[in-house]
């Protein structure tokens, strides 16, 4: 049996990271990875990058404004041959770079556990049982799909990982949730010229959001022509090679749309059923995730879990950064994955971005004196540039240490200017520093001169 320094499970951001430091440092590494389809995780190769190549393209879709449906879906067929174009070119660099080491074998094969320091590779033409002195568990997520009568009989039913394998625009796309996913494919199948129906099991929209920031999303994405269903109970789907109905209930009424492509945007789930855990004897959460500690150490303390199979908020930086807690515990740092704060951002149009807390949240928690400032999009001279005048800026502040609580911001580049917002609340910065601070200019980033001196 071969024997490595550190079996690392899965090709994802952090295993991937985690692989190539390792290998530098001369510790021996195995990397097991079971789809050649997928080095470099889901964020290559089914997730960020194919989403956002298409996001980019759907913006220059709409600049052209194509009179025809022939001319968008063509446009949106070469868009797609671009998007695997770049994918490819990806996948091949990810793989050269931990390749690339004498140190690092890369296993075409499905990881499980033998015992708590064997790993069973199944490969292509029979197996193969490696040894590791420790064991990273990086197997990502994968989409949820929920038992609805009929879902796996009818046709045309994709999750985000099949439908970016479609080459022919659909006329009408539904969308089943009305989550990150959901609106991120709601918005750029929009803007190539689909109609877009998303259905929502909530009553409301984007929940967890600043209520008058979610009211201004909706109105903006309804503008581009979604139709959002809410409180939507989806009894059955149906439907053949040409078609596909949902029957749902909406306040005990009985209705049905009827499409040519449905997305199940549903949620994902941590990636363990195959990895038999319990042989060695590592723990998981009711959800499937990996149950780890503010190191990410399993209960077992030679296993670590990093990403999504973690269980925590699924982006990639916080798989990139969960190698760096990892890193951390094995060199005998102090850096933890307690009290990250993680930004995200919605890559609709325009994309929503957020770090911290919302005003209902400030509240909630107890903070006595907290203060809010907003600002309207169209009031940011380079949106109108842009010609995107649209949305709302809003930050709430703890008017006691001047502190920055939380931002919501939804206009035009707001998934840059927000990695400046969470920099400011990681140094402790009073707000007045972002009302004061100089920004070039014309910038979508100079708004935040205007938003924090609005704080009130
Ligand atoms: C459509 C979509 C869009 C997204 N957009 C964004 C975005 O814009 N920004 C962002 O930050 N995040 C985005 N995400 C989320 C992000 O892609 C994930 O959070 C991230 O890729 C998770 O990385 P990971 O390291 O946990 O694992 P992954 O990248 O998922 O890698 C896990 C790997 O393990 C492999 N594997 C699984 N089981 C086994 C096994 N038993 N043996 C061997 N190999 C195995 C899988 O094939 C996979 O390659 C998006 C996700 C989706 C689906
Ligand atoms: N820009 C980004 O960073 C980005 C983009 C896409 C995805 N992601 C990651 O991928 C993860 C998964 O995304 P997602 O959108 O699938 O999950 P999600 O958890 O964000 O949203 C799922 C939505 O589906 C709804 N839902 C569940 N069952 C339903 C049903 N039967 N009918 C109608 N609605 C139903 C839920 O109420 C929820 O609103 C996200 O949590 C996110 O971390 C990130």
């Amino acid at each position: 049996m071969k024997k490595y320094d550190a079996v690392i499970i899965g090709f994802g951001k952090g295993g991937k990271t985690l692989a190539g430091d390792l290998a530098g440092q001369g510790k021996k590494v195995a990397l097991i990875e079971k789809s050649n389809k997928m080095y470099g995780g889901t964020c290559i190769n089914v997730g960020c990058i194919p989403t956002k190549s298409l996001v980019h393209s759907a913006e220059l879709a709409e600049a052209f404004h194509f009179d025809s449906f022939e001319e968008k879906a063509e446009f949106y067929r070469s868009s797609m041959e671009e998007k695997q174009r770049l994918v490819e070119m990806l996948r091949k660099k990810n793989y050269d770079k931990v390749n690339a080491s004498d140190n690092a074998t890369i296993y075409d094969g499905t990881g499980s556990f033998v015992s708590e320091h064997e790993v069973l590779i199944q490969l292509e033409n029979g197996e193969e049982t490696v040894y590791g002195e420790q064991i990273f568990i990086n197997t990502g997520s994968a989409a949820f799909v929920p038992p609805i009568p009929g879902l796996s009989e009818a046709k045309r039913v994709y999750t985000s990982e099949t439908l970016l394998d479609l080459k022919e625009l659909p006329k009408h796309l539904i969308i089943l949730g009305g989550g990150y996913i959901g609106l991120e494919f709601a918005s750029f199948y929009a803007s190539f010229g689909s109609k877009v129906t998303v259905l929502q099991m909530e009553d409301l929209f984007i929940g967890r959001e600043d209520r008058e920031v979610a009211e201004a999303v909706k109105t903006a994405l309804e503008k581009k022509g979604i139709t959002f269903i809410m409180s939507a109970g989806t009894k059955q789907i149906s439907g053949d090679r040409e078609a596909v109905q949902v029957e749902y209930e909406v306040g005990g009424k009985s209705e049905t749309v009827l499409g040519d492509a449905l997305l199940v945007a549903t949620g994902r789930r941590p990636n363990t059923k195959e990895l038999n855990l319990d042989k060695a004897g590592v723990e998981t959460l009711p959800n499937g995730a990996v149950k780890t500690d503010e190191n990410r150490r399993s209960s077992k303390s030679h296993i670590f879990a990093m990403g999504d199979v973690a269980g925590g908020l699924q982006f990639t930086y916080v798989s990139l950064d969960d190698y760096r807690v990892v890193k951390s515990a094995l060199t005998g740092g102090s850096y933890t994955a307690e009290n990250r704060n993680v930004p995200y951002s919605v890559f609709i149009d325009p994309p929503l971005s957020r770090v911290g807390l919302t005003e209902e949240e400030a509240r909630a928690k107890g903070y006595k004196n907290v203060k809010t400032a907003s600002l309207p999009a169209p009031a940011i001279p380079k949106a109108q540039v842009l010609q995107q005048p649209t949305g709302l800026l809003k930050a709430v502040i703890d008017g006691d240490t001047e502190e920055i609580l939380g931002a919501t911001l939804f206009c035009s580049e707001s998934h840059e200017m927000i990695n400046q917002i969470k920099l400011a609340m990681d140094l402790g910065a009073s707000y007045k520093v972002l009302a004061n601070q100089i920004f070039t200019h014309p910038t979508m980033s100079e708004a935040l001169n205007d938003l924090f001196s609005a704080v009130k």
